[in-house]
């Protein structure tokens, strides 16, 4: 019912990161798509079955020092059905290798959809003796949006199968501050936002301090993510923005409370396109994703120490 177990695995790899895995064909390397491309008619289907292998490939050369990944579903429902079908598998593969899996889906809707987008993503279908998971994520973005009863539907699901959610609250793009930073009455609609995280959570508390409904805040706004970690004690932060976006570990420092928990931060093109920007072999671009998570892990080090239960 919490993100106790993303908690256990950045305490196990001592690396509060998780790389997300938003593939395009120009990130992979043409050694590895091509044949998959020459293969099939479809060209969904070939792109679909490159960004799979590309996937495992890169979990293989991570699963041991990250403790999660965050595939955003976009890049999968690109492809369609076939791209659907790789997102399941992607998921399936790093779960199997004991990576937490944080579907980037950033859904919401009203009550009754909600429940199904949360069946879908957190939960089961069928009946007792024949059930499977759908989707299969540990944990799932959403939105707050629709205020309390789109986010119910969830809740229930995180309870019965120990699962979790992130809700935006201050995101990492340039104009977030458009709607988040607007007043209302004597909060921002961010701090309104954050308020609703630890009321939601509430009920839902881990052992760990935090409960299943955790915070997107980008690191892209540093006074921002200090502020909330004061003042959202049980709420644990999901931090995209560093690398591509601009963001420094530095600017994250304030995102950690003093047991170096609080946050796991993402870094997804950095990774991912780390052979392209090392300039090495193509056929090493996973050894190269593996150096710059390497590299990430000793950078936030450097601003969060020791990090214990
Ligand atoms: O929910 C997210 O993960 C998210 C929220 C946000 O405020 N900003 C943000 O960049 N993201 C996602 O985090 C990832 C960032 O990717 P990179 O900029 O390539 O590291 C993408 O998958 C975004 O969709």
């Amino acid at each position: 019912m919490s993100l106790d177990r993303l908690i256990e695995g950045i305490v196990r790899t001592q690396n509060p990161a998780v790389v997300g895995l938003d593939p395009t064909l120009d990130y992979i390397p043409g050694f590895l798509k091509e044949p998959f491309l020459a293969e099939f008619d479809d060209p969904m289907e070939g792109a679909a079955a490159a960004f799979l292998e590309y996937n495992k490939r890169i979990i293989d050369a991570i699963y041991d020092i990250v403790p999660a990944v965050k595939p955003q579903a976009a890049y999968y429902e690109a492809l369609g059905w076939q791209g659907v079908r790789a997102l399941c598998e992607t998921i399936r593969y790093a779960k199997g290798k004991g990576m937490f899996v944080i579907t980037d889906g950033k859904r919401n809707d009203i009550g009754s959809t909600m429940k199904a987008y949360a069946s879908a993503h957190l939960g089961t279908f069928g009946a007792a003796g024949k059930q499977a998971e759908p989707f299969g994520g540990d944990a799932l973005t959403v939105n707050g949006y629709l205020g309390t009863d789109g986010i119910a539907p969830l809740l229930e699901v995180c309870d019965e199968r120990d699962r979790g959610i992130f809700v935006l609250v201050k995101t990492s793009n340039p104009s977030s501050g458009e709607v988040q930073d607007k007043l209302c009455g004597e909060r921002t609609v961010y701090q309104m936002m954050g308020d609703l995280c630890e009321t939601w959570g509430g009920e839902h508390l881990g052992k760990y301090g935090y409960s299943a409904v955790g915070a997107v805040v980008g690191a892209t706004y540093p006074e921002q993510l200090q502020e909330l970690r004061l003042r959202l004690p049980h709420t644990f932060f999901l931090v995209p923005g560093y690398g591509a976006q601009g963001g420094s570990a530095a600017g994250i420092a304030g995102a950690f409370d003093e047991r170096g928990l609080g946050a796991v931060v993402n870094s997804s093109r950095a990774v991912l396109t780390a052979w392209k920007k090392e300039g090495c072999d193509e056929r090493d671009f996973a050894g190269a994703a593996r150096r710059e998570a390497l590299r990430m892990k000793e950078d936030l080090a450097a601003v969060n120490k020791a990090i214990h239960i």
